[in-house]
Formats: structure tokens, C-alpha cells, sequence
């Protein structure tokens, strides 16, 4: 059995009072048995939301790291920095960094090591493109990005690691993927593991769909065979609306 995960992708939002402060609404609430749940940060916030979630299940994650340790890299966070905070999750290669910050399927890979040789369990984002979905390009991009993040990992990190599929025109437009489509493209993601690293490790992996998920549509993506939760934006923000996600999952 796969726990479910919502995780809420802050991307550039909220000070430090502002984090603090959603963390008090959400204590109790955005917290279900059985439901994994995951506040995904700007750097700035982490270490007050370490401290702010202790004695809850709420789990903490960064959006981003730099594939090496340390070193003259002006600017950069690295997972060693992560971790020594008492970070958990990480979000590598979403579809904003690739677009904006020239990730590629190379220094995603690089990240995916450096999560693992840290102990941080990577949130890795695959997704296609509208014109590439239009062009019946779908599955073609979300092999090439699948199994370029996972070249060298062993088949223990790989059971470990969660992949959220977010079709780049879902994110942030309110045109959600239906549920019976992202659940197709997710089963798809979920035979590439299988070929690479066999059957348990393909059932073990938890595949996130994001795009435009919302309280109002959680439930109909949880209900399919292999979505394992939700990679969400927009929504996560209001503590309100992250409270119905999380109780939604369930
Ligand atoms: O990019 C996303 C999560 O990483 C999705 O964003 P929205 O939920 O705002 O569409």
C-alpha cells in the first residue's frame, strides 16, 4: 500500500510571519492518518517551519537544491545545508526551473543523487508541454525526463523517491488534466519504473499528479488506481483550502 502525499508547492510566496502564521491554522487539521502531508518552501522560511511543525506530522520540504555539497557557488543552497535543518523533502526539476532557471534532465539527475546522498526524498516533476501534448508527444517527453532523473539510482532510492506529473498547461491556468487522463499518463510513468528497476519497486513508487488541483477536485484524482496524491500550488497557499486538500486526500 502506497501512503497517499499532498504536498503544497509555496513556489515564491509568503515571509516568515506569513509561514509561521499557516502553520498555527493548519496544526491539527492538516493532518490525516494515512495521508502524508508536505509544505514545500522558499529557502527563507525553512528554518522557522522546521521549529513551527515539530510535534505535528507535517513534514517540511525545499524547492530546489544545487547538485554539489559546497563550493564557490554564489547563491546556492546545497542538500548537506537542507538537511542539517531537519528538511525532508525536496522538489527537483519543476517545470518553472526548467522553463526559467535552465534545468535540464542532466543537472536534474545530478540533483536526484545529491537529494539521496543527503537523506532527502526528492519530489521529481515530469510533464509535457501544451504543444507537445497537442503533437501526441506525451508519453515521448515524460519517458525521456522519467528515466533521465533516475539513470544511476539504486533500486532502493528509486521505491523511495516520489514523481509528481504536471502537464506544464495545467499549472496555474485552472485547466486541470481530467482525472481518467492524468491517471493514464501516471500508470504510464508508473510502467517506466517497472522497466527499469521490476515490479515491487514500480508499486512501491508514489506518483503525485499537479495542475490545478483544488479542493473541489482532489478527491476525483485520489480515487484512481495509481494517482498517489497531489503536487499543488495555487491551492496550498490558504491554509483553508490546504486543510481541504490534505482531509480530502484521505
Ligand atoms: O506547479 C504546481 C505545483 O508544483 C501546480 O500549480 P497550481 O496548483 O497553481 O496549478
Amino acid at each position: 500500500m502506497r501512503t497517499p502525499i499532498i504536498a503544497g508547492n509555496w513556489k515564491m510566496f509568503k515571509t516568515v510571519p506569513e509561514a509561521k502564521a499557516f502553520i498555527e491554522e493548519v496544526k491539527g487539521k492538516a493532518e490525516v492518518e494515512g495521508v502524508e502531508s508536505v509544505i514545500c518552501a522558499p529557502f527563507t522560511n525553512l528554518p522557522a517551519l522546521v521549529e513551527a511543525v515539530k510535534g505535528t506530522s507535517i513534514k517540511i520540504g525545499a524547492q530546489n537544491l544545487h547538485f554539489e555539497d559546497n563550493g564557490a557557488f554564489t547563491g546556492e543552497i546545497s542538500g548537506e545545508m537542507l538537511k542539517g535543518l531537519g528538511v525532508d523533502y525536496v522538489i527537483i526539476g519543476h517545470s518553472e526551473r526548467r522553463a526559467y532557471f535552465a534545468e535540464t534532465d542532466e543537472t536534474v539527475n545530478k540533483k536526484m543523487h545529491a537529494a539521496f546522498r543527503h537523506g532527502l526524498t526528492p519530489i521529481v516533476c515530469v510533464g509535457e508541454k501544451l504543444e507537445e501534448r497537442e503533437a501526441g508527444q506525451t508519453k515521448d517527453v515524460c519517458k525521456v525526463q522519467t528515466e533521465a532523473a533516475f539513470q544511476g539510482l539504486s533500486a532502493d532510492q528509486a521505491a523511495e523517491a516520489v514523481i509528481a506529473y504536471e502537464p506544464i498547461w495545467a499549472i496555474g491556468t485552472g485547466k486541470s488534466s481530467t482525472a481518467q487522463d492524468a491517471n493514464e499518463v501516471i500508470s504510464y510513468i508508473r510502467d517506466l519504473v517497472k522497466g527499469m528497476y521490476g515490479e515491487d519497486v514500480a508499486n512501491k513508487v508514489r506518483i503525485q499528479y499537479g495542475g490545478s488541483v483544488k479542493p473541489e477536485n482532489v478527491a476525483e484524482y485520489m480515487g484512481q488506481s495509481d494517482i498517489d496524491g497531489a503536487l499543488v500550488g495555487g491551492a496550498s497557499l490558504q491554509p483553508a483550502s490546504y486543510i481541504q486538500l490534505v482531509q480530502g486526500a484521505k
